[in-house]
């Protein structure tokens, strides 16, 4: 097989990479899409692959952070851009982009590596394992609550897509320190990817912000179904982009806010968390559907010992880990203590009371799974009998792990 030699882009080689992608995701990007896509690149992060003067492989990192169990950050590259020509697939380029990804954050200090798998087949053998899940759920109109919101529960007022960034941003913050796997952001990824009122095609209305003291939702109104000129939209739905609602009263107020505009028909909310209490709100289960749930965040784990030492522990759990991985960083055996004081990961000799691979580990690194359920699936192999069950409640979570960004 070739030996391939990803290097960063130069500043020229931007479109010709930009062009790969569009070529690989099958998509073409408005001039003015490119345009932000090029500004938002961070160069020095991109890996290409060029053959006889041609860009034939692509992929770039974003500097971020992931909140984590406990109310921390790690610095984490978010792996992003990842496109072979199919010209030059399955010959070793994402392999050696990857290699070279990784190693970049190695540099740069950061203890994670995440990205969105387009196939969950890819990512495994790099050791990244899927560390939060997502939904998207369906509301009907009028769906009587629980408890329906009260004048006391606080107003809600719109405000405008181009004001909205700095009232968001520190709501959004919270929602960070409330749970695991939520990225950070950058003031350009709010005004282009998140506060971006560009239509998406047919009837459709202006991106709106609804603003709570505790909470937002980022909302557009689409009439969907057949809308030809004698036809009448079969479904008009409120597609809250992002909810995001600290309290029970904003989670109230902005629940029964979405589900009583008027005209809609039904309310579509993206990327919540599967554990999303919004769901607990609705008084008739029925009145709300799973329309999609998947893997969200895939995460890959660079520097144990930081990550043991940076996310919350639930209870004390003290045992030795074997993993198998590829990445001689990770492999082998390692002692931890953790507990609600802080964790430690050391190297040791001592004998391994779980094994399991590097992308099962990640997989429970932000508490989206349980070692537990590992175990019964036959992905921890456990060679002392109740070490996991002892691991299991120092690496639980309250509240399901939220990744909000798709990258
Ligand atoms: C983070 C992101 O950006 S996700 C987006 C990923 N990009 C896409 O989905 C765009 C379309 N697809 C592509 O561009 C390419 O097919 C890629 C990037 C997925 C794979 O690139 P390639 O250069 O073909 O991968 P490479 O040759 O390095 O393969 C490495 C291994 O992964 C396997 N593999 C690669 N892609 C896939 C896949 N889609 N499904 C299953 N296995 C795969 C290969 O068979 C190979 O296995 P082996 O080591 O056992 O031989």
């Amino acid at each position: 097989m070739t030996s391939w030699s990803p290097r960063p882009a130069a500043a020229d080689e931007l479109d010709a990479m930009l062009d790969v992608c569009d070529v690989a995701f099958h998509r073409a990007q408005t001039p003015a899409a490119r345009e932000r896509s090029r500004s938002r690149v961070e160069l020095d992060r991109t890996r290409i692959v060029v053959e006889d003067g041609a860009v034939v492989a692509s992929s770039g990192a974003w500097t971020r952070t992931v909140s984590l169990p406990g109310g921390g950050t790690l610095p984490m590259a978010g792996i992003t851009l990842v496109s072979v020509l199919p010209t030059h697939r399955r010959r070793g380029l994402l392999s050696a982009m990857m290699a070279a990804q990784i190693e970049d954050a190695r540099d740069r200090g950061e203890p994670l590596a995440g990205l969105w798998a387009s196939e969950g087949t890819i990512y495994g053998r790099f050791g990244f394992g899927p560390a939060t899940a997502t939904r998207r759920t369906a509301i009907a109109r009028g769906a009587p609550l629980r408890t329906p919101p009260t004048a006391a529960d606080g107003p809600i007022r719109l405000v405008a897509t181009a004001d909205a960034h700095p009232l968001l941003a520190p709501l959004h913050e919270r929602a960070r320190a409330d749970r695991a796997g939520i990225v950070s952001r950058t003031a350009a990824w709010w005004r282009q990817r998140i506060l971006l009122d560009e239509p998406p095609g047919g009837e459709h209305s202006a991106l709106h912000v609804a603003l709570h003291a505790d909470g937002y939702a980022i909302y557009r109104v689409v009439a969907a179904g057949d809308t030809g000129p004698a036809a009448e939209p079969t479904e008009v739905v409120v597609q809250a982009a992002e909810l995001v609602a600290l309290t029970p009263g904003a989670r109230r107020a902005l629940l029964g806010f979405l589900t009583s505009i008027d005209l809609a028909t039904r309310v579509e909310l993206h990327e919540r968390p599967v554990d999303d209490e919004l769901a607990l709100l609705v008084a008739a289960p029925q009145d709300l559907r799973v329309l999609h749930e998947s893997d969200a965040l895939w995460l890959r784990i660079l520097d144990l010992p930081a990550l043991v030492a940076a996310r919350g522990w639930a209870a004390d759990a003290a045992l030795v880990v074997e993993i198998r991985s590829e990445d001689a960083a990770l492999a082998g055996r390692w002692r931890l203590e953790v507990g609600p004081d802080g964790g430690a990961a050391t190297r040791t000799a001592g004998a391994a009371d779980v094994v399991l691979r590097d992308r099962d580990l990640a997989s429970i690194a932000l508490g989206g799974t349980s070692p537990i359920g590992l175990l019964a699936a036959g992905l921890a192999e456990e060679r002392r009998v109740g070490a996991t069950a002892a691991l299991d409640p120092a690496a639980r979570t309250p509240r399901a792990p939220w990744t909000i960004d798709v990258f």
